[in-house]
């Protein structure tokens, strides 16, 4: 009898601490979703894979649904993973926004089919396949055939109201080209095409600055800014999947998609219709390699029941349609060994850490280099030489290493000590606060940097220089025959000649090229000259606003920071530059050598001053103008535009949906407001 009772109760301990543990492990969970959730709708700054953190949640849901009694309607089972933010408007979604559940294999499909088939009552189910775009949802609202607003996905039941910078994606109709039900929402996905990620990536390469990781965070992130003239810079696109409306005159998902189509909006082409769970999988394995040559990201596909009376049926979990199935690709990803870590130094000093890998086949080409991004990554990732590491790679050109398969670290292993001293030049790095890069100091000692600089000079965004390409410069440095670019100038055809793999036809071209480059205007030379943050399009509005470099070179901070989209950062990096003695005398020689670096005569004509001295603010939408060439008209005559209103302001020019804030701060200070049609009245 003792024996039983000291049994039970070491046995009810047990139970209660197992208990205890679920309980813990529950909340733990919970805590941690919660925390990547927020770093990837709100911060758009993810630290572990969609892969990992799908595997998490669906370990929760296990034992949420295996323990009941710790149900709670906020876990993150429960709940679509946005946020709302302060920045914008709240909207409450007249009808709810939902996420899609997630399936990673053809089973899952199955199951979900027998589940719906139970539901509805028949075998019979056909499905619209669609693809997966990865991006940002957002909700669309149409009232009368005009775009009311557009409000991202946020927490599902309310969202952001981004409807500015939603009005900037050229593809979305803000009237429709036909008549439709008089009310109904369209939701779609904001996404950014590869070829556009590209190029604003190589742009800010080219000014020093950190690239951007992938499309879907920049997507995301862009409809956050708060300038949407920031916002129309970016090459976004929204891509439609679906339409609730009360009256829909349609019976299907399919017919309502190609009727989307038709009133104008953007419905991708692939989509198909499938009578079997077959046909399904013949449509993902179709797309599981042409994913690979579509221009934007994909993540998967998704089936939708397509009869909208069996969808009503089968209607909603907290979470999810129970109509729909996402099915995920698995993310093309191989591991492989890394042999070594070289360091990369940029033109502007900036160090880059590259994984030196045993070359391995991903997504149809041979990998061979990665890029490790920088310091806080190698560190937070544990990456060593030796390790066997997992590559990704997506639509971006430079393949990831995205973390370490710690089952094969060799023993003798040891943690990655980050260079502290420049690879060329031995320079002691320096890392400033809030900074993610290292960078070389040693500005105008450092051969790369020097090379790197002359290199973006000769650029065919820059100087287009025919007849030189990166090698020449290298050999021209090697030879002791330039070292900056104002060297260039004062080259001749007979000291090249000699030069390896050089004859006096190649001699000729390079001088020639050279000579012709005295022709290209002096926004192109501002841009060529490589001061930090100053890309193609600030060396444009820098070059328009102090029409020569004399003017540049004198200006203040406070009159750099006047100039439309000229932030802090950019004026003190001008003032660096304007400063040192080393480019005063360069800027110099270049005069002296008919370099233009000034605005022509002929780009001045088309121009007035009648606006000389006053000080305009754009705000809201126009009819007559797109905002940026109301813009360029003020700046054309003369005008100054700031961003934001002070006692300066002369005139504040008011299109539709101005802020409220930009209202009471002009009526408060007494700042005349005025449309379009007065600001034209002041050219006459
Ligand atoms: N790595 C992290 O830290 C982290 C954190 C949170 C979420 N995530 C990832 O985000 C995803 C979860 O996000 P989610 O809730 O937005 O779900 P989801 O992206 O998996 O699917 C739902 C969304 O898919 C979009 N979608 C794209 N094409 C569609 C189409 N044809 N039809 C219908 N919808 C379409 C819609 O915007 C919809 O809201 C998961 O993949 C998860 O791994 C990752
Ligand atoms: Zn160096």
């Amino acid at each position: 009898m003792f024996w039983l009772f000291v049994f039970l109760i070491t046995f009810n301990e047990q139970f209660i601490d197992m208990i205890l543990n679920i309980e813990q492990k529950i909340n733990e969970l919970r805590e941690e979703l919660n925390r990547h959730n927020y770093n990837y709708y709100v911060l758009d700054n993810p630290t572990i894979s969609d892969f990992e953190f799908d595997k998490k949640l669906k370990e929760l849901e296990k034992l949420e649904i295996e323990n009941p009694q710790f149900f709670d309607a906020n876990s993150p089972t429960q709940r679509v993973g946005g946020e709302i933010t302060k920045n914008f408007a709240t909207i409450t979604h007249k009808n709810r926004m939902y996420s899609l559940d997630n399936s990673y294999s053809k089973e899952d499909l199955l199951d979900w089919e027998k589940r719906i088939q139970k539901i509805i009552g028949t075998e019979s189910i056909t499905y619209t396949c669609e693809l997966k775009y990865d991006g940002a949802s957002i909700n669309l609202s149409y009232k009368n055939g005009i775009l009311e607003n557009a409000v991202t996905r946020g927490d599902g039941f309310q969202g952001d109201e981004v409807t500015a910078n939603i009005k900037t994606i050229k593809s979305i109709p803000l009237v429709l080209n036909k008549p439709f039900v008089d009310n109904f929402e369209i939701r779609g996905e904001i996404i950014l095409p590869f070829d556009g990620f590209n190029k604003m990536n190589e742009e800010r390469i080219d000014i020093g600055e950190e690239p951007y990781r992938n499309p879907r965070n920049t997507a995301s992130g862009s409809l956050k800014l708060q300038n949407s003239a920031e916002v129309a810079k970016r090459p976004l696109d929204c891509l439609l999947y679906h339409i609730v409306a009360d009256k829909n005159p349609n019976a299907t998902h399919f017919e309502t998609l190609e009727k989307a189509r038709e009133l104008g909006f953007k419905v991708p082409k692939a989509i198909e219709l499938c009578n079997t769970m077959e046909e399904v999988f013949a449509f993902i394995e179709k797309w599981n390699t042409k994913r690979f040559d579509l221009p934007y990201e994909t993540d998967g596909i998704v089936v939708k029941v397509n009869s909208l009376a069996q969808q009503d049926e089968l209607g909603y979990t907290a979470k999810s349609p129970r109509w729909a199935m996402a099915y995920k690709f698995k993310t093309a990803q191989e591991s492989t060994v890394l042999n070594e870590i070289t360091y990369q130094v940029g033109r502007t000093g900036a160090i880059t850490p590259v994984a030196n890998l045993e070359p391995v086949q991903l997504a149809g080409t041979t990998v061979k280099r990665a890029s490790l991004h920088n310091a806080d990554q190698i560190e937070k990732l544990d990456i060593r030489v030796g390790d066997t590491v997992f590559v990704e790679k997506g639509g971006e050109i430079i393949p990831k290493v995205v973390g370490v398969d710690f089952s094969k670290r060799p023993l003798n292993s040891e943690p990655t000590k980050y260079i502290s001293c420049c690879p060329d030049c031995n320079t002691k790095l320096v890392r400033t606060d809030g900074d993610a890069k290292h960078y070389c100091p040693n500005e105008y000692g450092c051969p790369t940097q020097i090379t790197g600089r002359i290199q973006h000079f000769i650029s065919r965004k820059a100087m287009n220089i025919d007849g030189i390409g990166a090698e020449t410069i290298e050999l021209l440095f090697k030879e002791g025959l330039i070292s900056n670019y104002a060297d260039l100038y004062d080259l001749k055809e007979a000291q090249i000649i000699p030069l390896e793999r050089m004859a006096e036809k190649s001699a000729q071209n390079i001088i020639a090229g050279i000579e012709k480059s005295k022709e290209i205007p002096f926004e192109k030379v501002l841009f060529a000259l490589g001061i930090r943050f100053v890309g193609e399009t600030v060396a444009k509005k820098l070059a328009k606003h102090f029409k020569s470099i004399d003017n540049l070179m004198k200006a203040s901070f406070e009159e750099l920071i006047t100039v439309d989209e000229i932030g802090e950062r950019i004026a003190n990096s001008v003032i660096d530059f304007s400063s040192n003695l080393i480019n005063i005398q360069q800027i110099e020689r270049l005069k002296n050598y008919g370099v233009k670096l000034e605005v022509s005569a002929e780009s001045l004509l088309n121009t007035s001053s009648i606006l000389v001295g006053k000080i305009f603010v754009v705000s809201g939408v126009f009819t007559h103008f797109e905002r940026n060439d109301l813009k360029k008209s003020i700046e054309d005559n003369g005008g100054k535009v700031a961003s934001s209103i002070s006692s300066k302001t002369t005139y504040v020019i008011a299109g539709d949906n101005m802020g409220p804030s930009k209202l009471a701060k002009a009526e408060s200070l007494g700042i005349p407001i005025i449309s379009e049609m007065d600001y034209l009245n002041l050219l006459k």
